[in-house]
């Protein structure tokens, strides 16, 4: 039994200044609802000083804020927050929750089922309180669950982020381990399949043929389709594996948080059919290329080209307006996002160490989006914007800002010939030479030189592949696939540190390569070199 029937207040005896407050007399048994008081909360001042602990928890306190309550809840909520406190005051002392990587070569392949298990189960908790602590929609697999991962990407979710990181890669090891060398292999090549099932639910727009709340049978999602009930039944029953789509009922379909994403995002959607369409063909053709072209370097001499009558892959795009579109919808699928935001590029550089008035060249540069943002930070620097493609040209100056007018101009280049601009402190390159093969890579480098004056800056943004191993097994297959992916499209690559270096070496013995950076929280690196030529 615990009543309480004075107004007052506890102070928690474990979280500084937290108590509970109920200002009215509050009372009845235990496990009966107590007087219908609104004003019965938690309550906390959060010292600054505390970070993660405190921002998690005032979250939490105010979830707490709740009527109608029973005593047990009250007390079972009380302690809650206390226990909350206790983990992320842990948390925040930098304990390592454990983790699934070896740290040698050898030792990661002979990974613990158990140390995997328990890795796992360390870190969903840590990843979980945080979700519940902040109020976040938890993870689901339902129509209504979050689109994309809830935890914000920040500096004071690191740690979260990397929990989330280990219970990933814990979770591929242990199921790759579990399935053992003569499933996994049977199964990986068999993976098609799921790209297939995939490629029909869009072709034939099953998202939006199942309805967002309820569902629809087999049989009705066939006739608008055109097709057999069967068939209809057949891929879907694969694709519900994946979870794209579940059966409520038998014979029923009904959507998923990843079937619901396909009926939703456009951009999703872009980049599904332009894989299917467009890249799955081109990669049943790597063998082929690799057997006719071994040692090539050019665009028309590829697996995409094998796949689609010869023609390169900017050929292709350049013949089809709307596969074009749809090719840069998927793009920008791929690359937007935090890890890829402009701002790295603007913070991540010392362009505070460049001549106030320094003018800088932005080399395949398209809308000049770059140099705009730089712009606002740099006011006295001068940009010109270079580009192939004189309506991208036009798009960015028709819709530059009239303030920035006089410090911008726009040229139409080839970066294949010679530079134009002479005597510029910077010719910035960003996303243009991993389209390239080293033999037209390095055609771009030697073309500045004409240009170049003693001190001149090359500055290319884009990828430096780490060292096997070294990044975390999630980017390392994203970086690895995007790498073959560039081969099988258009002979080019994704470059090493070494890769870089080398280039300019062969360009030009002038180059001083001063290597590679990758500021904190970005998906790209800033390459630079600087030409010497006293
Ligand atoms: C992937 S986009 C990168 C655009 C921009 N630099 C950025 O950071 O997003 C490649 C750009 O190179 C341009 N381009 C392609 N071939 C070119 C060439 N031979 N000369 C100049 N620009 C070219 C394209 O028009 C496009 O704007």
């Amino acid at each position: 039994m615990f009543t309480l029937r004075r107004s007052g207040h506890f102070w928690s005896p474990i979280v500084p200044n937290l108590r509970l407050r109920f200002p009215r007399p509050i009372g009845g048994p235990t496990g009966t609802p107590i007087a219908t008081t609104r004003s019965l909360s938690f309550e906390r001042t959060a010292p600054s000083s505390e970070k993660l602990g405190s921002n998690s928890l005032a979250a939490t306190v105010s979830k707490a804020r709740i009527p109608n309550y029973h005593i047990p809840n009250l007390w079972a909520g009380y302690s809650r927050i206390q226990n909350r406190y206790q983990s992320y005051s842990t948390m925040a002392s930098n304990t390592t929750p454990p983790t699934a990587a070896g740290t040698t070569p050898e030792s990661r392949l002979r990974p613990k089922l158990s140390e995997l298990a328990a890795t796992i189960a360390a870190n969903a908790k840590i990843v979980e309180d945080y979700i519940e602590a902040q109020g976040l929609p938890y993870p689901s697999f339902a129509a209504d669950g979050p689109t994309n991962f809830p935890v914000p990407q920040n500096g004071e979710t690191q740690k979260i982020h990397e929990a989330r990181q280990e219970l990933l890669t814990a979770s591929k090891h242990i199921y790759d381990l579990a399935t053992g060398p003569n499933e996994f292999l049977r199964w990986l090549v068999w993976n098609y399949n799921d790209v297939s099932t995939l490629h029909v639910v869009t072709a034939f727009n099953i998202p939006e043929i199942v309805p967002v709340d309820g569902d629809i049978s087999y049989a009705e999602i066939g006739e608008k389709c055109n097709l057999p009930e069967l068939k209809i039944r057949q891929v879907l029953r694969l694709a519900m594996t994946n979870r794209i789509f579940y059966e409520p009922r038998h014979g029923y379909v009904a959507h998923t948080a990843q079937s619901r994403l396909l009926r939703e995002d456009p951009l999703m959607r872009n980049w599904i059919s332009y894989n299917t369409d467009d890249l799955a063909p081109a990669s049943l053709q790597v063998v082929d290329a690799l057997k006719k072209y071994p040692g090539s370097g050019e665009t028309g001499e590829t697996a995409f080209a094998l796949a689609h009558g010869n023609e390169s892959l900017f050929q292709f795009l350049g013949a089809r307006p709307e596969r074009a579109k749809r090719f840069g919808t998927a793009m920008s699928a791929f690359s937007t996002g935090q890890g890829y935001a402009v701002e790295h590029l603007i913070n991540g550089y010392d362009w505070s160490g460049l001549p106030k008035d320094a003018t800088i060249v932005d080399v395949g540069g398209a809308t000049g989006f770059v140099c705009v943002e730089l712009a606002k930070s740099y006011p006295e620097f001068k940009f010109i914007v270079e580009d192939k493609v004189k309506p991208q040209l036009e798009l960015g100056e028709a819709t530059l800002d009239p303030a920035l007018k006089p410090r911008f101009s726009y040229v139409v280049h080839d970066f294949f010939t010679e530079q134009p601009v002479k005597g510029a402190d910077v010719y910035l390159i960003r996303w243009c030479m991993h389209n390239w093969s080293d033999k037209y890579a390095g055609i771009m480098i030697k073309s500045l030189v004409p240009a170049l004056k003693n001190g001149a800056k090359v500055i290319i943004n884009e990828l430096a592949l780490p060292d096997p191993n070294t990044a975390n097994p999630w980017e390392e297959r994203r970086i690895r696939t995007l790498d073959v992916v560039m081969m099988m499209c258009l002979n080019a690559l994704e470059r090493e540190e070494g890769d870089w270096k080398r280039l300019f070496a062969e360009a030009d013995p002038r180059f001083r390569f001063e290597g590679v950076k990758q500021p904190p929280g970005c998906l790209m690196n800033i390459v630079e070199a600087t030409f010497v030529d006293e």
